[in-house]
């Protein structure tokens, strides 16, 4: 918008917005600087990732990203040159897009077709347990240079299961290890005994399922394609973007009609030689733990704390007496996500505040005295710390000697735990300070 107004305006008109862009890019630059992850190395010899680059090229995707790896993460892009806002970093043709569309073209397709109102997405999902096995593939590149293992809450073990006990994140990753064990079980070996020849038992077993499951739940896109179709796809390379709470690349997802290639264009600038980031979405932490095994750096402003709060009122009609309850669940942020820290709202979402004021009869109106607010408030805070403060008690702090020699999933789940109680404990300072001088 703003380069077509620079072409458009007079000059006065012109230097103004040529100043409002320079100081739109330089805040946009600004975003995000905590997130640069330290970089392993950028020229090791990596013949998986090198040799996918050049599949790619040879199939027409455009890059100005090379790949690098990074303490944490893996893999991830790097720009090659500074990209601009606007600019395109990356570019996949429709063809090298394995969606749908793709599928059903296959054998695992046509065998399964019919089979028990079978979706798309688990045929997708069981054809690349099948294709990363399949040696004259057209992916067999992109096959061999994804990871042996995905380490998602996923496949967390028994100690840091035990670790997130009491936490929603431990249902999370519970009920989720169900459905797929269920589905698992559905499948086979009843796909095995059915089709023999199409699924092997060497290739069906839960360990490869499981994998493709964590394949597409972490490197999956959602794409419209240029059928107009909406569907869950993986993308070789720009599977390789990493997720940021501030990332450079938000606005993707439709095929370009023109070109016939998804387009990654930059909403804010990326300099030469800083790692790229896409959005995934915004997800809380529990949610890329569970799925993507990791918690991103710096304040993801979707991790919340869900509150259930029970609203029971008596309601006299006539005669009788009837009661009604309600339920509501309100999501309480960090307070330091807040710009509103002091009275009358604490840094606490205003709904959940509304709520408590009005279930304890504290509410404000014009003839509420100043006395009257006090004491309403110091009800309300003492109720805030009835809730929370048992939620922190139930929450020890981390020995960070466990920390030290913990295996990777057991210091991702402390790692979740600290960030849960890091929200809880600054609810629990916010009404503590704002208690004291009531
Ligand atoms: C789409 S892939 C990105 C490429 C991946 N790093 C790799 O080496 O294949 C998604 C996975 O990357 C990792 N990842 C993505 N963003 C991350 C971040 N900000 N911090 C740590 N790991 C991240 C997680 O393991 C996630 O499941």
């Amino acid at each position: 918008m703003m380069n077509k107004l620079l072409l458009t305006s007079d000059a006065v008109s012109k230097e103004v917005f040529q100043m409002l862009q320079d100081e739109i890019v330089a805040r946009l630059r600004s975003v995000g600087k905590k997130d640069n992850a330290q970089m392993v190395s950028q020229t090791q010899n990596h013949d998986a990732e090198d040799s996918l680059l050049k599949w790619g090229e040879h199939h027409g995707v455009k890059c100005k990203l090379r790949i690098a790896f990074y303490q944490g993460a893996g893999r991830g892009m790097v720009a090659s040159e500074s990209i601009g806002v606007g600019d395109t970093a990356l570019e996949i043709p429709e063809s090298l897009i394995i969606s749908e569309e793709l599928l059903c073209q296959s054998e695992v397709f046509l065998a399964l077709k019919d089979f028990n109102n079978i979706t798309s997405e688990t045929m997708l999902l069981l054809w690349s347990m099948r294709e990363r096995h399949n040696l004259s593939s057209k992916f067999k590149t992109y096959f061999e240079a994804l990871p042996e293992n995905f380490n998602t809450g996923l496949s967390f073990g028994i100690d840091a299961l035990a670790a997130l006990e009491g936490t929603l994140l431990f249902d999370e990753i519970m009920q989720a290890k169900q459905h797929l064990r269920q589905q698992y079980e559905d499948l086979f070996p009843l796909l095995c005994i059915n089709f023999p020849e199409i699924f092997r038992k060497d290739v069906c077993t839960w360990d490869n399922f499981l994998w493709a499951c964590e394949l597409w739940y972490s490197n999956s896109m959602m794409v419209v394609l240029s059928s107009g179709k909406l569907s869950t796809c993986l993308v070789p390379v720009a599977g390789l973007l990493n997720h940021s709470v501030s990332p450079h690349i938000l606005n993707y997802g439709r095929v370009d009609e023109a070109t016939k290639s998804l387009k990654f264009p930059l909403s804010r600038p990326c300099d030469a030689g800083e790692q790229c980031f896409l959005s995934y979405g915004k997800h809380p932490g529990s949610h890329l733990v569970t799925f993507y095994g990791f918690l991103p750096r710096g304040d993801n402003p979707y991790d919340v704390i869900p509150l259930d709060l029970d609203t029971s009122a008596d309601e006299e009609d006539g005669a009788a007496q009837s009661m009604s309850t309600s339920q509501t669940t309100h999501m309480v942020r960090g307070t330091w996500l807040s710009r509103s820290g002091g009275f009358p709202m604490y840094g606490l979402p205003q709904p959940l505040l509304s709520h408590l004021r009005a279930a304890l009869g504290c509410g404000l109106d014009e003839s509420t005295t100043e006395a009257d607010i006090k004491e309403n408030d110091r009800v309300l805070l003492e109720t805030l710390l009835s809730i929370f403060n048992p939620m922190l008690e139930d929450l020890p702090e981390t020995d960070e000697s466990d920390r030290e020699s913990a295996s990777w999933d057991v210091k991702l789940a402390l790692d979740y735990k600290d960030l849960q109680r890091m929200i809880i404990s600054s609810i629990v300072t916010s009404c503590t300070s704002a208690l004291e001088n009531v």
